[in-house]
């Protein structure tokens, strides 16, 4: 059997801002393969260039050198891949339904599909029955929801997520990570997400990828073998693999910032 093509091939990827002596290298060069199913938490120090990577995947930045492929192509813009940043950015004078018909006829779901289509992924993110709210009528953690949800709309085969919870109050968030691990997982879809919290990275991934200061590079790999299933969240987050990963990732940011440990 051929090897399967991964969904996600990043191969010698740099990317530099500006020219000549005040040109910044800001990644690379990065080599990284997703495969679909996968779930990658990206985390690294301030300006290691982890945005710029999610910028680089879903085609609306182009490398310096180096390539980025999605499904064996270059990826495109708006099309390929379901973004969500740490603010919603919803359309604040629609409600819920209107934010994610917007989506779904971005995404060319044809009129008379959107009502299931909106049902489903307000089912998915659990929000059945906010639908006709106003975005601010909804908290700050549902409307994080509906932004997944709009994500989701054009059933992209990549979610990027940039610290899509760092805005979120500590109870908000865990309830947010646990949804969102359910939600993605035995997907078919693979995901890259960008944190600061270790905790949350070692809790969401498959996955662990560790990028260096500036310009940012892989200093660490780590496949995360936690259940999926068969066990909550606390029992996961009080395990002692669970602590042993974390210290693990904990260890690889230290080095990068060249922190004692
Ligand atoms: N459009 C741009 N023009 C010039 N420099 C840029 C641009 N975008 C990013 N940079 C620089 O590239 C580096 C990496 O930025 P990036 O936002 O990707 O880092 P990050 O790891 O996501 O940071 P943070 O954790 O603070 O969000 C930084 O030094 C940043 O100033």
């Amino acid at each position: 059997m051929p090897p399967e093509q991964p969904l996600v091939e990043i191969n010698e990827a740099v990317r530099s801002y500006g020219r000549g002596a005040g040109a910044i290298t800001a990644l690379g060069s990065l080599d990284l393969r997703l495969h679909r199913g996968e779930f990658v938490v990206i985390v690294g120090p301030s300006g290691s260039g982890k945005s710029t990577l999610l910028r680089l995947v879903s085609g609306f930045e182009h490398t310096t050198s180096g390539t980025v492929a999605l499904d064996g192509r270059p990826p495109v813009p708006g099309r390929d891949v379901g973004v969500v940043f740490q603010q919603p950015r919803l359309f604040p004078w629609r409600t819920v339904n209107g934010n994610l018909d917007a989506a779904l006829r971005w995404a060319g779901v044809r009129r008379q599909d959107r009502p299931a289509r909106r049902a489903e992924l307000l089912e998915r993110v659990g929000l059945a029955e906010v639908g006709d709210r106003h975005v601010w009528e909804i908290s700050g953690g549902q409307q994080q929801r509906v932004a997944i949800a709009r994500a989701l709309a054009g059933r992209p085969s990549l979610l990027l997520l940039d610290e899509p919870f760092a805005a979120l109050d500590a109870l908000t968030r865990e309830r947010l990570q646990e949804d969102l691990r359910s939600l993605t997982d035995g997907a078919e879809q693979g995901a890259v997400f960008v944190t600061h919290s270790v905790d949350e990275a070692v809790f969401l991934a498959t996955r662990v990828i560790v990028l260096s200061d500036r310009p940012g590079q892989v200093t660490l790999d780590l496949p995360v073998p936690l259940p999926r299933t068969g066990c909550s969240a606390d029992e996961l987050r009080g395990s002692a693999e669970f602590a042993r990963l974390r210290g693990e990732v904990s260890t690889a940011v230290r080095d990068t910032l060249n922190i004692p440990v």
